[in-house]
């Protein structure tokens, strides 16, 4: 028989009961408080949307120290952006104007099937948009666009020309062993010399960089000796872009080149104007890039690099972790890992791509991929939970293009007869993004909206500032903190 326990210590055994039910739902409150404390926030969108460039609007910020401490680190990668430039200008020249070793073709003779280095590649006519907001589809045929312009060469431009190809080629000569030596060795298939950077890239490059320099002769010498082999070709660089900063804006501003990029003949990356406007600056022995060269700066991602900033928000701490990934086609299946524990996802989509095509589809117009990738991300279960942030970025660059004169309907034929302006074409693509969300949004959750231009550091910090706000209100409501 069990022993019956007196009233003092029925109550005895109750008190202690109770004290051990408090301490535990303690535990789980704070447990759950801590978990509420990580905020999971994914950058997503295609290759060159600009994910990486609002990571470095956070880092800047949230974290202006690290960056920083960074800033030595993205000092050879703004000298291969500018390598590159100049050897994208000197291939077209090559074609254009026949300055190469073999004389090439004669000036203005395009009747050759080989394509032109630089010149996008473009479809046979223009595509209509997913989803169509209307039944309306124009011609494809659009007029008035500025490729239609023809650069006429003057006679006295050829020797000038071969002249400043000549001094340059010993700078474009470094190029591949840049790139190289800043990818560690990655390569990537398809495509010219790219950069490639994985997590903690910055660690592989400033190795070594803190030292003196070791000088080598040559390139060879340079290279294969990781961070202190990126250090000797950087230098090496610095030293031969001193030496030609002349011949560079002599190139950049000589009327032939400036008559090919008015034609559309020539195109070059969206970072190139700006580094070779500031030529000057850059080519300095001192130079240390700011931080709007940083933000300029482009430099592909591979697989998914994790940010972290320590976020203060009405007096309490959080720890967000920001997922930059690869935004290319190949590099897409490794977003899924991160999805069943995402806070958030924002999303970019370049409207200012109107007129650009996939480098790995080139028959996909980049705003239609925008608009799958999207509607691919609203219908994801995984993410069913997540916030959802929409940037529509590059407003600067679509204002640019409008303002040249490209037409929306050649590229884009459902865009109609509708006015070739900013306010009507930035429109028309937001009503295609509500229109998938509408559609598509698996938990018909409120999508955040921004245009964004991310390299106008002022605008980008306050919608980062509203953006956060946003998705700690959702976060803190899901897990019952609000
Ligand atoms: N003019 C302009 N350029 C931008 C804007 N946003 C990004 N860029 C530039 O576009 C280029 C590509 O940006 P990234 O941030 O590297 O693109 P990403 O989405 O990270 O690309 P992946 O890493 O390949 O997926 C860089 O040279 C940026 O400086 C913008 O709003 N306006
Ligand atoms: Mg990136």
């Amino acid at each position: 028989m069990p022993k019956r326990r007196n009233p003092v210590e029925e109550e005895e055994a109750l008190r202690i009961s109770n004290a051990i039910d408090d301490e535990l739902k303690r535990e789980r409150e704070i447990i759950r408080r801590r978990r509420g404390r990580d905020v999971k926030v994914m950058l997503l969108g295609q290759a060159e949307s600009g994910k990486s460039t609002l990571q470095k609007q956070f880092q800047l910020y949230y974290s202006s120290k690290s960056l920083d401490a960074e800033r030595p680190s993205w000092r050879p990668i703004v000298y291969f952006n500018i390598l590159k430039a100049i050897r994208m200008i000197l291939d077209e020249l090559d074609y254009q104007y026949g300055l190469g070793p073999s004389g090439g073709r004669a000036p203005g003779d395009h009747d050759s099937p080989s394509p032109s280095p630089t010149a996008s590649s473009s479809p046979a006519a223009a595509v209509p948009l997913m989803p169509s907001t209307s039944n309306t589809s124009g011609s494809g045929s659009g007029s008035g666009s500025a490729s239609s312009a023809r650069s006429l060469p003057h006679p006295a431009w050829f020797p000038e020309l071969a002249l400043l190809r000549h001094k340059l080629l010993p700078l474009v000569a470094s190029e591949d062993a840049l790139a190289a030596e800043l990818s560690g060795g990655i390569t990537v298939s398809g495509g010219r010399t790219g950069v490639y950077v994985r997590s903690g890239w910055q660690a592989l490059v400033s190795a070594g960089s803190g030292q003196a320099w070791p000088l080598a002769d040559d390139y060879r010498t340079a290279r294969g000796k990781g961070g202190a082999g990126c250090a000797a070709l950087e230098n090496i660089v610095a030293k031969t872009l001193a030496a030609v900063v002349g011949e560079i804006e002599t190139l950049w501003c000589h009327p032939g080149v400036q008559g090919l990029l008015k034609g559309n003949k020539l195109r070059l990356e969206e970072y190139a104007a700006f580094f070779l406007n500031h030529i000057r600056r850059i080519a300095q022995p001192d130079y240390l890039p700011t931080n709007e060269d940083i933000l300029h700066v482009r430099i592909q991602t591979i697989g998914v690099t994790e940010h972290q900033f320590d976020i203060n928000m009405g007096g309490t701490h959080y720890n967000w972790f920001l997922y930059d990934v690869g935004g290319a086609r190949g590099q897409r299946h490794a977003w899924v890992p991160y999805f069943d524990d995402a806070t958030a996802i924002i999303f970019l989509a370049p409207i200012s791509a109107f007129d650009q095509y996939l480098e790995e589809d080139p028959r996909t117009n980049r705003i239609d991929d925008s608009l799958q990738l999207f509607t691919a991300i609203c219908s994801n279960k995984l993410l069913a939970n997540a916030a959802l942030v929409l940037m529509l970025n590059k407003t600067d660059l679509l204002r640019e293009k409008l303002q040249a004169g490209i037409k929306v309907r050649r590229f884009i034929s459902s865009y109609g007869d509708r006015p070739n302006e900013y306010e009507e074409v930035a429109e028309y693509f937001r009503a295609h993004f509500i229109q998938v969300h509408r559609r598509k949004d698996i938990s018909h959750r409120p999508l955040y909206l921004h245009f964004t231009s991310m390299l106008d550091i002022k605008a980008t910090q306050s919608i980062i500032i509203n953006v956060g706000e946003a998705i700690m209100r959702s976060h803190l409501t899901k897990i019952g903190l609000a």
